[in-house]
């Protein structure tokens, strides 16, 4: 699949002057509730109003939605409030039901995406559809899969299609519930510039009080929209309560995020950012130049090794190397996470470097 224009066409057609917004409770839980929330988002920058129909849950014995009854609600708001509708689908009958009561955006969610037989079976029940399909992240931080899930619709000459990013799993309980990995987002952005992505910051956090700071990063770095799941009385929702907010609060979080654009056209603006740009290309190939100098540096020291046949992996010099480099690391503002990722690379391209000299 190749990066083409198009790809956004159906969201510049939308010409908003800000972010898409997707909004609405995790489930649809009583007729009284999805319509209460819809009414209460209807004047707002809300764009599609989501409401969960049919739950994947991790355990079996929770609430796993309410069914094909929760579309006639859906059918419902969009009468009552014209809010476009939207929702997760998971199969055929699924896609075949979403259709049949007009649901205007459909989406793939996360633990569909990691399955490509599932993802085929609802690219072919979508065929041709002028609905927009977005695919969630899968679980794992596997780019080819996600995008080869789009790939599959894409196949299925479903033309506005877009990516939802929805953060990873881990084993490692971290602050987030799923953790953003924004590295793989923005490689995704860097392939495919024109693909519309929306950031779900409630399913990132796992927390509301997260939500504005992980919408604001999702600004930061260009993307198109946001999905925040919204309820009238989150303390009380039927599926995850914790994570959801208030329209009010919705309202809030769009008043004080700061949207910015893509770039700026003023002179002084763009001197400016081209003599800093030139300066950082002066420093990367400095660092490209010192990496092949200390690279020469560890082939030598593994010719020795060779010479008095000693092990590649020395624990004890590593760990005194990593130490000394946090420490200076910190005085420089660099953080401790930066600089274990930046030389675990390097401590790798070393040991690979020695690999080759040692077995020769
Ligand atoms: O000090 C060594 O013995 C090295 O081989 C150098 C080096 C490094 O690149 O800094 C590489 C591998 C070892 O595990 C420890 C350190």
């Amino acid at each position: 699949m190749e990066n083409n224009k198009q790809m956004r066409k159906w969201l510049d057609d939308m010409n908003l002057p800000h972010p898409l917004v997707i909004a609405g409770p995790c489930s649809a839980e009583t007729e009284e509730q999805v319509l209460k929330v819809a009414h209460d988002l209807k004047d707002t920058d809300v764009n599609y109003y989501r409401a969960g129909i049919w739950k994947p849950r991790t355990r079996p014995g929770n609430f796993e939605g309410v069914g094909a009854i929760g579309l006639k609600w859906l059918q419902k708001v969009k009468e009552e409030t014209g809010l476009k509708t939207a929702t997760e689908v998971a199969n055929r009958t699924h896609v075949d039901l979403a259709l049949e009561h007009d649901v205007d955006l459909l989406w793939i969610g996360a633990r569909s995406t990691v399955s490509p037989f599932i993802v085929q079976e609802i690219a072919d029940a979508l065929k041709g559809t002028d609905k927009v399909v977005l695919v969630k992240n899968p679980v794992n931080p596997d780019l080819s899969l996600w995008l080869g899930a789009v790939e599959r619709l894409n196949s299925a000459n479903i033309e506005k299609l877009g990516v939802i990013h929805r953060g990873f799993s881990t084993y490692e309980k971290t602050k987030y519930r799923n953790i953003p990995e924004w590295q793989l987002v923005i490689e995704l952005q860097t392939r495919y510039p024109d693909l519309p992505i929306i950031n779900d910051p409630s399913h990132i956090t796992g927390k509301r009080n997260m939500i504005f700071d992980v919408s604001q990063t999702a600004l930061d770095l260009n993307f198109d929209g946001l999905m925040i799941e919204t309820h009238c009385d989150p303390d009380n929702a039927w599926s995850d309560a914790a994570q959801q907010v208030t329209p009010d609060r919705l309202v809030q979080i769009m008043k004080n995020l700061r949207i910015r654009k893509e770039t700026d056209e003023q002179a002084e603006y763009n001197s400016k950012l081209s003599n800093l740009r030139a300066q950082i290309d002066v420093i990367d190939n400095q660092l490209i130049e010192i990496m092949g100098k200390r690279m020469k540096v560890s082939d030598e020291i593994g010719a020795l090794k060779k010479k008095r046949n000693v092990a590649v992996l020395q624990s004890n010099r590593w760990n005194a190397i990593l130490g000394n480099m946090i420490l200076e690391g910190e005085q420089r503002g660099l953080s401790e996470e930066f600089v274990l990722k930046m030389f675990k690379a390097i401590h790798q391209e070393s040991i690979n470097h020695q690999e080759k000299i040692i077995n020769t």
